[in-house]
C-alpha cells in the first residue's frame, strides 16, 4: 500500500508561539492515493497535523516531506475542506466553486467548465445557479468539497467536515466522498486523502488506515489497517472487519484520552 510515499512527518514538534507544545515527535507516512483519518482527544493536535500538511504552518523541530521534498509554503495541489463550508452567501454556487481557480488567475471560461464538473461530480449538477442559502446543509458541504477538488489537488485534507451534520446525511456523504476518492473499484485513487474526525465509525468506514493520536502533545499512538475492498456502502457498517475495527480503536482512543485525564 505504501509503494510510495506522498507526506512524511518525521519527529515533528510544533510549539506555538504562546509556549504551549502542541506536537511531540510526530511520525508518519502517508503513501501516494491512501485514505488516512485521523483519531485523538479534543485538542491532541489533528488541525495541526493537517496545516503542517498544507505547508500553511511550520515544524518547530523534524521534518514535513512532500513527495520527499521538504515543504516550504503553501503547497499549490491541496484542497481543503473544514468543518463549516463558509460559502460567499452573496455568490451563486459555481462562482463559489471556482475561486481556487480565479485566485490562480484562470481565465473565465476555464473556471465555469471546471466548476460545472467539480459540481456534477458531487451531485450539485443543477444547482450552478442557486444562491447557497437556499442549499440544505448537506448540499452546502457538497459544494465545499467540489470547491476543494475544483483545482483537481493530489491531495484533499479534510478537517471534521460532516462533525455538523446529522447522521444520515453524514453516511450519504461518507458514501460519496469515497466514490470521489476511488470512482473505480480497481482503479487509482483521484487523490491522497487524510481526514480528521472524533468519530470511529466514519474513519473505519472511510480509511484503509486509522491512526491514533494521544492527548497533547500530540503524537501517534497506534495504527489500524481496515482490511475491506472497496467500494464499502452501507452493509460495510454491519461486517465484522468494520465492527472489530471500531472496538479496537474504542479502546485505543480511551487510552490515548486516559493519558489527559491523569495529567
Ligand atoms: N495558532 C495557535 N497558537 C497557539 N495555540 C494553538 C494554535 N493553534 C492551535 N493551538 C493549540 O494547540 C493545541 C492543538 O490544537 P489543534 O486544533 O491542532 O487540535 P485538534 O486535535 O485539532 O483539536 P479538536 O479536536 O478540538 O479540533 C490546542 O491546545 C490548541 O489550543
Amino acid at each position: 500500500m505504501k509503494s510510495s510515499q506522498f507526506i512524511e512527518l518525521k519527529a515533528v514538534d510544533r510549539r506555538y508561539e504562546t509556549g504551549l507544545l502542541a506536537l511531540e515527535g510526530v511520525d508518519m507516512q502517508i503513501g501516494q492515493g491512501e485514505f488516512v483519518s485521523l483519531l485523538g482527544p479534543s485538542g491532541c493536535g489533528k488541525s495541526s497535523v493537517l496545516r503542517l500538511m498544507a505547508g500553511l504552518d511550520r515544524a518547530s523541530a523534524g521534518e514535513v516531506l512532500r513527495k520527499g521534498e521538504a515543504a516550504r509554503g503553501p503547497a499549490g495541489d491541496t484542497g481543503f475542506v473544514f468543518q463549516e463550508p463558509t460559502l460567499m452567501p452573496w455568490a451563486n454556487v459555481a462562482t463559489n466553486v471556482e475561486l481556487p481557480l480565479r485566485l490562480q488567475g484562470a481565465p473565465a471560461d476555464s473556471r465555469e467548465k471546471a466548476a460545472r464538473a467539480a459540481l456534477q461530480l458531487v451531485g450539485l449538477g443543477d444547482f450552478a445557479e442557486s444562491s447557497p442559502r437556499e442549499l440544505s446543509g448537506g448540499m452546502k458541504m457538497r459544494a465545499a468539497i467540489a470547491r476543494a477538488l475544483v483545482t483537481q489537488p493530489s491531495l484533499l485534507l479534510l478537517d471534521e467536515p460532516f462533525a455538523a451534520l446529522d447522521e444520515i446525511t453524514r453516511n450519504g456523504l461518507n458514501e460519496a466522498l469515497l466514490q470521489l476518492w476511488k470512482p473505480k473499484p480497481r482503479g487509482a485513487a483521484a487523490f491522497t486523502s487524510v481526514f480528521v474526525t472524533h468519530s470511529i465509525g466514519e474513519a473505519v468506514f472511510l480509511s484503509q488506515r486509522v491512526l491514533v493520536m494521544s492527548a497533547r502533545p500530540g503524537r501517534v499512538v497506534d495504527e489500524v489497517e481496515i482490511k475491506a475492498a472497496y467500494p464499502r456502502d452501507a452493509s460495510f457498517r454491519q461486517s465484522k472487519v468494520y465492527l472489530q475495527a471500531c472496538a479496537r480503536l474504542t479502546e485505543s482512543l480511551a487510552r490515548a484520552s486516559e493519558e489527559t485525564a491523569l495529567g
